[in-house]
């Protein structure tokens, strides 16, 4: 938990309207949402595990020398979810923390395959993600949906298993909107998903591959043509391709940008070298995502911190920038207009105060 990230430059006025100003979240793990409170309930409970279960000792922990680093604490934590239950009450928590920073609507991206792998039935895991979408919905008003994701490190077996979990009729969930890939890009070539993505896209799941977050532009261009994207998780090294970035403005492909993210698993160097503000000079769609908010240290609303500097928003900038993640989400065409006009009606009531 890198606590020296937050952005503590956003004048108080600019934070006060961010955190009441309703949102979409369209990139964010669901094992990479546990809080310290909820990872150290869980270290506590499974002492074999070394995980520190002194949420103190959990920064220090979350402190990453490379995204490899990352991905093996990132497993440490996946660990400590053993049981239904501990599935019910992650998820159930996420949704509380996403209706705290008036999160509207969240594509919460699932790896169910390293839960099965462990040995959670996969009948089970299914029931504990959907009972606490349902609750989270009632209690707290947010709407979750799925984004079922291929751990690509873990090869062929995971792209096969997880396909099978997103379009088994018996088993997919009803929330599940959209199907990914993540992990490790390095040695992980995109191109061999390409079976699984078809037969996930045949049965009516989005695409939203990671890509350009750890590798060149070379890898988004493979997401487009190979796995047929969407939207690209991260996407940050398409900077470097203005070919790519002008495909990406014409054909209107979102980037999932999650700027804090890339300083933590230190893709990029600094905040002020992100290349946010070139994405939108060039017209490429962009949303802004937390990731794994308490492992960099962050939250939604901090993220939207960062990007009123980076990109000099007002008020005005950051309700585009909410009504962006809302437009290019898989939302309903009346379920983004009720949200769109709730971000309007409060940013002019904000203005008008
Ligand atoms: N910023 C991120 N960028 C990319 N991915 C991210 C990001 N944040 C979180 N993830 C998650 O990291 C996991 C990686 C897990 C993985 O590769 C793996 C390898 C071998 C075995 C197993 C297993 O479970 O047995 C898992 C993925 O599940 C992905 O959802
Ligand atoms: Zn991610």
């Amino acid at each position: 938990m890198t606590d020296h990230l937050v952005d503590a430059h956003a004048p108080r006025d600019l934070r006060a309207f961010i955190a009441a100003l309703p949102k979409a979240e369209l990139h964010v793990h669901h094992v990479g949402s546990a809080s310290p409170r909820i990872v150290s309930e869980l270290a506590a409970r499974h002492p074999d595990s070394r995980v520190p279960a002194d949420p103190e000792a959990l920064s220090d922990y979350f402190t990453f020398t490379d995204f490899a680093h990352f991905v093996e604490v990132y497993l440490s934590v996946v660990d400590l979810i053993r049981t239904p239950e501990d599935v019910r009450l992650l998820t159930y928590e996420v949704g509380r923390e996403l209706a705290r920073q008036q999160v509207r609507y969240a594509e919460l991206t699932v790896t169910p395959y390293s839960s099965t792998r462990r040995g959670i039935d996969e009948r089970a895991f299914m029931d504990a993600i959907e009972d606490a979408r349902k609750a989270a919905e009632a209690e707290f008003g947010t709407v979750l949906r799925w984004c079922f994701d291929i751990p690509g490190e873990a090869g062929l077996t995971a792209a096969e298993e997880t396909t099978r979990l997103a379009t088994d009729d018996r088993l997919r969930p009803e929330g599940l909107v959209s199907f990914g890939l993540g992990g490790p890009e390095i040695g992980v070539p995109r191109p061999q998903f390409k079976p699984y993505f078809d037969r996930a896209l045949a049965a009516g799941l989005h695409s939203v591959p990671h890509a350009g977050e750890t590798t060149g532009p070379e890898t988004v261009w493979d997401a487009l043509t190979h796995l047929r994207a969407e939207r690209i998780g991260h996407g940050t090294s398409s900077a470097r391709d203005p070919k790519l970035l002008a495909h990406l403005a014409e054909h209107r492909i979102p980037l999932e940008v999650c700027p804090t993210s890339n300083i933590a698993t230190r893709a990029v160097r600094t905040l002020d070298e992100h290349p946010l503000k070139e994405f939108v000079r060039a017209g490429v769609p962009v949303t802004v995502n937390s990731d794994d908010p308490p492992m960099f240290g962050t939250d939604l609303n901090n993220e939207y911190a960062v990007a009123a500097r980076l990109l000099d928003l007002d008020e005005r900038g950051l309700a585009e920038l909410a009504k962006n993640a809302v437009e290019a989400s898989f939302l309903d065409e009346a379920g983004k207009a009720r949200i769109k006009a709730e971000i309007d009606a409060y940013t002019s009531s904000w203005l008008a105060a």
